[in-house]
């Protein structure tokens, strides 16, 4: 509620709020003052003047009091106005006024009353703000307490914000100066860059004026080119023209070098091919050889073991070993499939060569015999396995050294096995023979660098003491003469064949024929028996190439017939002549053997065809290797006894140390010098034996045949020779006489001459071609008694057959020497083709001669022939059988 009071017209209003120091002042200044009372129609409005109440009249007053005018009034006014009526009052002296007073101040004092009370409750609401703003206060001075604190660690947080914001800015701020930086440094760079491209827009624009000017130039000049190239172009043709030419000619030249490539390209595929082969060779050598490496070992640590309790025996071994004894291999049989009862006789097997063989009808001590060998083979032995302990043998072979393996056992006990095998298509199962000649070649080729060999074979069978090829080619299986004298060289047959061999290929071809040709027969113990022997000699010659020797060597693989007694073959008539002479000529093998181990003067060589033929390797001075074949069957146990016997009377043999044979340039040479002169000194005697007897015999008269030294024509030469030739039968006049005069003696003159003789090569004994003999042999028997020299039985003829079968058979073999010069053997038997018609029959002419003249009548050789003998020999001559030259070397290198 607010009071005005308007001093001189102006309007002065007193808030309620300003409290009583207000009213006080107020109360001064009404009392200073006179209240007005402007205008009737506004009562709430009064207005006080300095004195102006005084100025009032009690009516006036009461007038105000009743309107209620002064509700609003300040208490300083009132009581101004509550004064002048009492005074007023006083100065009239009413008595009256106590009433109007009492009104006046009741209401004054209601009215300070309400407003004490307004103003009280106005101080009390105004207090109870004060509080509730102070509390509010309070609240939010705790609040801001809590808030400050708040704030205080908010700020800590917000300080070390500030410290890493600092810190960023900073580096936000070097980043900036960086980038700043680096901004100047690029724009400097634009700059420069725009210097630059600005520069080079200069030189584009310079090059491109350039440019167009060389572009004129050169277009200028382009056209002055392009007509110098075009009158090149044309040029170049004409040329290209002459080049096409060219190619043509040069196209045509290619071709031809092409085909002389080609053929070159061929020859040396087949030499790449045969390298191959030989390579192939020499891995089967090396296998061969780890394999004897291997078995060497072996029998090493079992010699070692034995060495303790066999050391005499070994010492003996050792001792016989450098002696040159035949060496002995025992191979026994394994039972054959068919066989039911299979009882063995064959009780202990040694490692060292020990066999024990058990008598089936009697036990204990004496049902048993001990045999020793060099070694034995049991059932289970392999083909391989045995030839790997022959192998040694047959490299002698080709170093010089003659060497004879043979296969003695009863029949059907494997000896066909060991030494053929039972089939050739198989190499398995290839037998001695086969590996023998397989390596020969292996070896040959390993050693032709240093050693030129050539290798032939000859293959014949004695059967009923008659020899026969087995390797002719027409298939007739003549009967031949052989060589009964000295035959180092193994050629002991000179009438049968004798092929080249350059491969096991061509001897497997040759084998084929040999065994097809072999006889073979049915008997009671073998239906496949042979009862024949088979004798495939293998002649070796070599010529060292730096030495300029000639070594010469045969290889001779006997398979013999079957060596039971007749009884138990149970044969008669043909097939008892048959064993009888089986029987004959393997005692007379065992014979020769027991002579040799006697030392004895005489060895009967000459008992049986078969040691005649196999006389060379038998010598002293061969190796000789025996495979004693073994049938185990209980039933064959006296066999074997037998067989085990002789084999031991065989192993006890000594045959001297072995020597090669060898023959130096110097020494061939010379004997070629003695073989001339004996030759012309020969052809002299002739010619005055010749002249002698035409003194003597008046011509024309018929000579007996008994005297005659006749040249047969009917009988076939050497199959090497290609055409039909003259017989060279030497039937000496007194044949029979002299056998029977000289009978033994001269046999062991001539053997002991066989065995004494000097073992010169004699190698070209009736080959063809370059194999011909050296002449050591021909100034050999030339420089000796004619008459010990050379026996020669060969019957070309049936009725010559006969008669060899007959003295053969009598025993008379010993006495057919001829007059015998080699000499003449010689010619014959090389140079056969030369003998002309007229000469042939000048020599059938021949007077006959006593065989037994220190200087017998010769079949007079001609002296050409004798000459192309020792030196040239035409190459006509020199055909080999079956087209198979024996050599295809140069003649000039065995000269
Ligand atoms: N070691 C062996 N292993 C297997 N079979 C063998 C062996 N030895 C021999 N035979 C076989 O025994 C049989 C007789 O052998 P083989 O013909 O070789 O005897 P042989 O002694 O040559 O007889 P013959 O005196 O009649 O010529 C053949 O069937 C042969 O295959």
């Amino acid at each position: 509620m607010s009071f005005h009071l308007e001093e001189n017209g102006a309007e002065r209003g007193v808030d309620s709020s300003n409290g009583i120091c207000d009213q006080d002042a107020q109360c001064r200044e009404d009392h200073d003052s006179e209240a007005t009372y402007i205008g009737n129609d506004r009562h709430d409005v009064f207005e006080l003047k300095q004195g102006s109440f005084a100025d009032l009249t009690g009516t006036k007053i009461m007038e105000l009091i009743k309107s209620n005018c002064l509700d609003n009034a300040s208490s300083k006014s009132l009581f101004s106005v509550a004064s002048r009526i009492l005074d007023e009052c006083v100065e009239r002296g009413n008595t009256d006024i106590s009433h109007r007073m009492a009104c006046l101040l009741g209401k004054v004092l209601n009215i300070i009353e309400r407003q004490m009370s307004a103003q009280a409750e106005n101080c009390r609401n105004q207090n109870s703000l004060i509080k509730s703003r102070e509390e509010k206060f309070q609240s939010r001075i705790e609040v801001l307490e809590t808030f400050a604190q708040g704030v205080s660690e908010e700020n800590e947080v917000a300080l070390r914000n500030l410290e890493r914001m600092k810190a960023v800015k900073t580096e936000l701020e070097e980043e900036r100066k960086v980038e700043e930086r680096d901004m100047l440094k690029m724009k400097k760079d634009m700059d420069d860059t725009n210097a630059e491209v600005s520069m080079l827009k200069q030189e584009l624009e310079l090059a491109q004026r350039m440019h167009e000017k060389q572009h004129l130039e050169l277009e200028a000049e382009s056209s002055k080119t392009v007509a110098l190239l075009e009158a090149k172009v044309k040029e170049l043709e004409r040329n290209l023209e002459d080049s096409r030419k060219k190619v043509i000619e040069l196209e045509e030249f290619s071709l031809n070098k092409r085909h002389r490539w080609k053929r070159k390209e061929h020859k040396y595929q087949g030499l790449i091919e045969f390298q191959v082969g030989a390579l192939q060779g020499l891995r089967i050598t090396s296998e061969s050889m780890r394999k004897e490496v291997l078995k060497a070992r072996r029998r090493h640590s079992e010699e070692l073991h034995y060495l303790g309790v066999k050391l005499k025996g070994e010492t003996y071994n050792e001792i016989q070993e450098l002696k040159g004894n035949i060496r002995v291999y025992c191979r026994i049989r394994p039972f054959l499939p068919g066989q039911s009862v299979r009882q063995t006789t064959i009780d202990y097997l040694g490692e060292n060569g020990e066999l024990v063989v058990a008598n089936p009808s009697k036990h204990g001590k004496e049902g048993h015999r001990l045999f020793k060998f060099n070694k034995v083979f049991g059932p289970a032995t392999s083909q391989e396995e045995v030839y790997l302990d022959t192998q040694p043998l047959i490299r002698s072979v080709l170093d010089g050294y003659n060497v004879c393996i043979f296969a003695y056992g009863q029949t059907g006990s494997g000896k066909t096995y060991t030494m053929s095998g039972p089939n050739i298509s198989s190499e398995e199962q290839w037998g001695v023979n086969y590996r023998a000649l397989h390596d020969l070649f292996q070896i040959a080729q390993d050693r032709k660098n240093s050693i030129q060999y050539e290798v032939a074979v000859q293959m014949v069978e004695i059967y009923n003491e008659q020899v026969r090829d087995l390797l002719s080619s027409d298939g007739s299986r003549k009967r031949l003469g052989i060589w009964t004298s000295t035959q180092p060289n193994g050629l002991a047959v000179p009438d049968a064949s004798i092929h080249s061999v350059k491969s096991t290929g061509d001897v497997l071809e040759l084998m084929k024929l040999g065994l097809a040709n072999r006889a073979i027969g049915a008997t009671a113990l073998n239906e496949r028996s042979s009862r024949s022997h088979s004798v495939l000699t293998v002649h070796v010659r070599g010529f060292d190439l730096k030495s300029e020797d000639v070594l010469s060597a045969s290889l001779h693989l006997v398979d013999l017939a079957g060596s039971e007694r007749v009884d138990r073959s149970e044969v008669t008539g043909e097939r008892l002549r048959e064993a009888q002479h089986i029987n004959k000529s393997l005692s007379a093998l065992g014979d020769v053997i027991f002579a040799l181990a006697q030392k004895s003067p005489h060895v009967p060589y000459r008992n049986s065809k078969l040691t005649q033929v196999l006389q060379s390797s038998l010598g002293g001075q061969a190796k000789t290797l025996m495979f004693v074949q073994l049938n185990p069957d209980t039933d064959s146990y006296s066999e074997t006894i037998s067989t085990l016997k002789f084999a031991e009377r065989v192993s006890g043999v000594e045959l001297g140390a072995a020597k090669s044979n060898r023959e130096g340039r110097e020494v061939r040479e010379l004997m070629e010098q003695v073989a001339s002169l004996k030759d012309v000194v020969s052809r002299k005697d002739s010619e005055i034996e010749r002249l002698k007897s035409l003194k003597v015999t008046p011509i024309g008269e018929k000579r007996s045949s008994s005297t005659s030294l006749r040249l047969g024509s009917s009988s076939p030469r050497r199959h090497s020779l290609g055409t039909p030739q003259p017989s060279r039968i030497l039937r000496m006049s007194s044949l029979s006489d002299k056998a029977a005069s000289d009978g033994d003696n001269y046999s062991e003159d001539s053997d002991r001459h066989s065995d004494v003789g000097p073992r010169h090569s004699v190698d070209g004994l009736g080959l063809a071609g370059d194999f011909h003999p050296p002449l050591s042999m021909v100034g050999m028997a030339l420089g000796q008694d004619n008459t010990d020299d050379v026996e020669l039985l060969g019957l070309g003829d049936e009725n010559s057959e006969e008669m060899l079968s007959d003295i053969s058979d009598s025993g008379l073999s010993m006495g057919t020497e001829t007059d015998g010069s080699i000499g003449s053997v010689v010619e014959y038997t090389l140079f056969p083709e030369t003998v002309k018609p007229a000469e042939k029959s000048a020599n059938l002419e021949k007077p006959a001669v006593p065989s037994k003249l220190p200087k017998p009548p010769q079949n007079p050789p001609q002296p050409s022939r004798l000459t192309r003998s020792t030196a040239k020999v035409p190459s006509s001559s020199r055909k080999s059988i079956a087209g198979a030259s024996f050599s295809a070397r140069p003649s000039k290198r065995w000269q």
